[in-house]
């Protein structure tokens, strides 16, 4: 007995430091301590090109009509996207589904759309062919556009009612998807798009955008794409004229670690970071992780596709881009500013998915619309 008496002493006394500790005053950072928020500070800016009327629709079974298309563009545009990858001037053969793409520019040129900011109208070309084929609806409306040059080359800038036009031409990351994609080698891709790139800052100083797919994982060679790979096709097309690098996660196979390591090697092969644009797919659910990492990196332009609309009809499997939706309501929560109305382009999302028959793959664009009908229902 008096020995459970002495362990129960022991134990008392042993645990009295512990009682102390939990009753001890702990000290927190209070209101008084941090220094006062300001309401004037002034959000910094990143820039979202809107794929969903080209990436977004080109891979899509039933037939889209151009009147379709046309509103789609005509909504982003007044959500407040500024950069609308409108189409592409590919083979009709090989996606039948751009095939509307000389009619959708020369409508953009004619009328364009009402929209609170100037816009800037994006478009696919793979070869002269492709680049020809725009040419000729630009001859046909020659003061309808303004170039877009490059930026810092004091070449006019778009107005709201004069869009600017961009090229863009779209390499490979692996052999493999080169040869399924544009059905010929890296090598001849590169050759192919030096003669695109001079010809359309030649003819009609057009700022051009150069894609590489497959950045982060391909269809059929996997996961490890060489980001040294990468970083010396960025080089060449950077060399060749190109403004801006589009690094695409096609298969949304990127993770956080394997985009910061792609980023560094680009970087160390001396790739600015605000030449370069990121363009994730979401298969995986990591797009907004990598854009995360992207962001931290020093990126400040992001590819995204409302109502998570896409996917690439030569990587199988591949899902959506990253949903417009969610990528606006992520800048604002990290208080960076897109210029984007988030209610405005849910209301697209919702349009143009029931549109297509297509579920539509925005989170936040299903839990605005599921709040907004909550809210109807409790009044
Ligand atoms: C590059 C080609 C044309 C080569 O295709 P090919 O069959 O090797 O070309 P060709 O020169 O032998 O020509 C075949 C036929 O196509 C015609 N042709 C040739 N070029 C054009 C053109 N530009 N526009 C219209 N027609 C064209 C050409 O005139 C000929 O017609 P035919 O004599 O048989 O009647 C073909 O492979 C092609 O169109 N590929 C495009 C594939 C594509 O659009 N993929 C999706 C876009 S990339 C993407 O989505 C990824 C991205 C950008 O979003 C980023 C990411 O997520 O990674």
């Amino acid at each position: 007995m008096a020995r459970y008496a002495l362990l129960s002493r022991q134990l008392l006394a042993a645990s009295r430091p512990c009682a102390r500790r939990a009753t001890a005053a702990r000290c927190f950072a209070t209101a008084s301590d941090q220094p006062p928020r300001t309401s004037s500070s002034k959000a910094p800016p990143v820039k979202l090109v809107e794929v969903g009327p080209r990436d977004g629709l080109q891979n899509e079974p039933n037939p889209i009509s151009l009147a379709t298309k046309l509103e789609l563009i005509e909504k982003l545009a007044k959500a407040g996207l500024t950069t609308i990858e409108a189409g592409s001037f590919v083979s009709p053969k090989w996606v039948p589904q751009m095939d509307h793409s000389s009619e959708i520019l020369e409508h953009l040129l004619q009328k364009p759309p009402t929209a609170p900011n100037p816009l800037t109208f994006s478009f696919l070309a793979p070869n002269i062919k492709g680049l020809n084929n725009a040419f000729n609806v630009l001859a046909k409306n020659p003061t309808s556009f303004v170039a877009s040059g490059g930026g810092d080359d004091g070449s006019p800038q778009p107005t709201t009612s004069k869009p600017a036009v961009e090229i863009a031409v779209f390499a490979a990351g692996t052999e493999s998807f080169s040869q399924k994609n544009l059905n010929c080698s890296i090598e001849t891709s590169l050759q192919r798009f030096r003669e695109v790139i001079q010809a359309a800052k030649e003819t009609h100083a057009l700022r051009v955008r150069a894609y590489i797919s497959v950045v982060l994982g391909c269809p059929f060679e996997g996961y490890d794409v060489d980001p040294h790979r990468i970083a010396r096709i960025a080089t060449d097309l950077l060399e060749m004229g190109a403004d801006e690098i589009a690094l695409g996660d096609t298969t949304g196979m990127g993770t956080a670690p394997r985009t910061k390591e792609l980023l560094t090697c680009l970087g160390q092969a001396g790739v600015r970071t605000e030449d370069v644009a990121m363009h994730f797919h979401d298969t995986y659910g990591q797009a907004l992780v990598n854009t995360a990492v992207a962001l931290e990196h020093g990126i400040r332009t992001f590819d995204c596709s409302v109502g998570g609309l896409g996917g690439c009809p030569y990587s199988p499997g591949a899902t959506g881009n990253v949903a417009t939706e969610d990528m606006v309501y992520f800048m604002e929560t990290l208080g960076m500013d897109t210029g984007v109305d988030l209610d405005a382009v849910v209301d697209v999302g919702a349009w143009i998915t029931k549109e297509i028959g297509k579920e539509n793959a925005s989170t936040v664009g299903k839990a605005v619309l599921g709040a907004r009908k909550r809210t109807k229902e409790a009044e």
